[in-house]
C-alpha cells in the first residue's frame, strides 16, 4: 500500500504548491508549475521532487512541467541610419527598464558593428549553449546579453546576406532568456532585408525609433516607421537622440540644429514624442568605458524614458 498522504506532504515540503500529485494504481503523476524558473532551477526541482516522490509500492513516477505562457515582450530599438546612438540608447533603456521593475534582456542583432558587449563591459565574454541553445551572458547591470559580437570575429557578418544573417539573428532572439520579461532588441541601422525579416520573424510588441536633431528631415525615420507598420508592428514613440549640447565646463546646454524640432517631427510622422537625450562628452566617455550611465543612481535622462516605456506596456 502507498501511503499517498505521506507522499504528498514529502513533495509539498520541496515543491510548495508548484506540485499537484495524483496516484493511479501504483503510478505517481506529478503536475509541476515551473512558471518563473530558469533551466538550471527548474531541473534541480523535477530532481528533488522525483527523490521525494520515492516512496515504498510506488512503481513509477511521471512528472509533468508546465510554465504560465510567456508574455515576454520583445522591443525593437530602430534607427534609418547608422550612427545616431541607436546602440547607446538600447543598452541604457534596457538598464532603465530593469531598474524599473521589469526583468530585462538585451539582444545585439546589430551585424554592421555590434557595439553591446563593450557598452555593456562585458567585451571579450562568449556564451555557452546547451543543446544548441545559447545561454545569455549576465552583464555587471543585471541585464543579460546576447551579441553578434560574442558569436563572430569582427566584421566577418558584414558580409553575409540577409537570409543567413536573419538565421544567425534568430539564434540570439531564440536563446534561453529565462525568467526575462522585456527583450530590447537592437537593430541593425537602416531598413533593408535583415531588418525586415527580423520585424516580419519576432512580430516586436513595439518600436523605439531613434533620431537626431540633424535628421529630423525625417526621410529615414519615416523609411524605418513604414517598414514596422507594413509588418503590423506599433509604433511606441520617437526618441532624440543629440539633442542639444551640455557644455562639460559650465553645464549651459545649447542647441546647434534648434529645439523642439523634434517633438513637432514626431507629430508631423504621428506617433507620440518619448523624449531627448543630450549630447554630452560624459555619454560618450562613460558608455566607451563599460559604464552606461542609466546604471547610475541619479540618472534623470534614461529614467523618464523608461517609464514611459513601462507605462506604454501596462497599456497591453
Ligand atoms: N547622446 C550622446 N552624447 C554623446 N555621444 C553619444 C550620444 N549618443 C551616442 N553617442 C556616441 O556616438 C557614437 C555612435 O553611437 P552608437 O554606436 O550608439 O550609434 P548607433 O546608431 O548604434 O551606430 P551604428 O549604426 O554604428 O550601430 C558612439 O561613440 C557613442 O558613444
Amino acid at each position: 500500500m502507498i501511503d499517498i498522504e505521506a507522499v504528498k506532504a514529502a513533495i509539498a515540503t520541496v515543491a510548495g504548491a508548484r506540485a499537484t500529485v495524483r496516484l493511479e494504481g501504483a503510478r505517481l503523476g506529478i503536475v509541476l508549475d515551473a512558471t518563473g524558473l530558469d533551466p538550471k532551477a527548474r531541473d534541480a526541482l523535477e530532481a528533488t521532487v522525483r527523490m521525494a516522490a520515492t516512496a515504498p509500492g510506488v512503481a513509477e513516477v511521471r512528472i509533468a512541467l508546465t510554465a504560465e505562457r510567456s508574455t515576454r515582450r520583445l522591443i525593437a530599438v530602430a534607427s534609418g541610419k547608422g550612427g545616431v546612438g541607436k546602440s547607446t540608447l538600447s543598452a541604457n533603456l534596457a538598464i532603465a527598464l530593469s531598474r524599473a521593475g521589469r526583468r530585462v534582456g538585451l539582444v545585439d542583432a546589430d551585424i554592421y558593428g555590434p557595439s553591446q558587449p563593450r557598452l555593456m563591459g562585458v567585451e571579450g565574454t562568449r556564451p555557452t549553449a546547451k543543446d544548441k541553445v545559447l545561454d545569455p551572458v549576465p552583464t555587471p547591470y543585471g541585464v543579460p546579453l546576447l551579441s553578434m559580437g560574442q558569436l563572430v570575429e569582427p566584421g566577418r557578418a558584414l558580409a553575409w546576406r540577409g537570409p543567413m544573417a536573419a538565421g544567425a539573428l534568430g539564434q540570439l532572439v531564440e536563446a534561453d532568456w529565462g525568467a526575462v520579461d522585456t527583450l530590447v532588441l537592437d537593430l541593425p541601422p537602416g531598413t533593408g532585408d535583415v531588418q525586415l525579416t527580423m520585424v516580419q520573424k519576432y512580430r516586436p510588441t513595439g518600436a523605439v525609433i531613434v533620431s537626431t536633431p540633424q535628421d529630423l528631415a525625417l526621410i529615414d525615420a519615416r523609411r524605418a516607421i513604414d517598414l514596422f507598420e507594413k509588418a503590423g508592428v506599433p509604433i511606441i514613440g520617437l526618441v532624440e537622440n543629440m539633442a542639444g549640447y551640455v557644455c562639460p565646463h559650465c553645464g549651459e546646454s545649447s542647441d546647434p540644429f534648434g529645439n523642439g524640432g523634434a517633438e513637432a517631427a514626431a507629430a508631423e510622422l504621428g506617433i507620440p514624442f518619448l523624449g531627448r537625450v543630450p549630447l554630452t562628452i560624459a555619454l560618450r566617455t562613460a558608455s566607451d568605458a563599460g559604464k552606461p550611465p542609466a546604471a547610475d543612481p541619479g540618472d534623470t535622462v534614461f529614467a523618464p524614458l523608461a517609464a514611459r516605456l513601462v507605462a506604454w506596456l501596462k497599456t497591453l
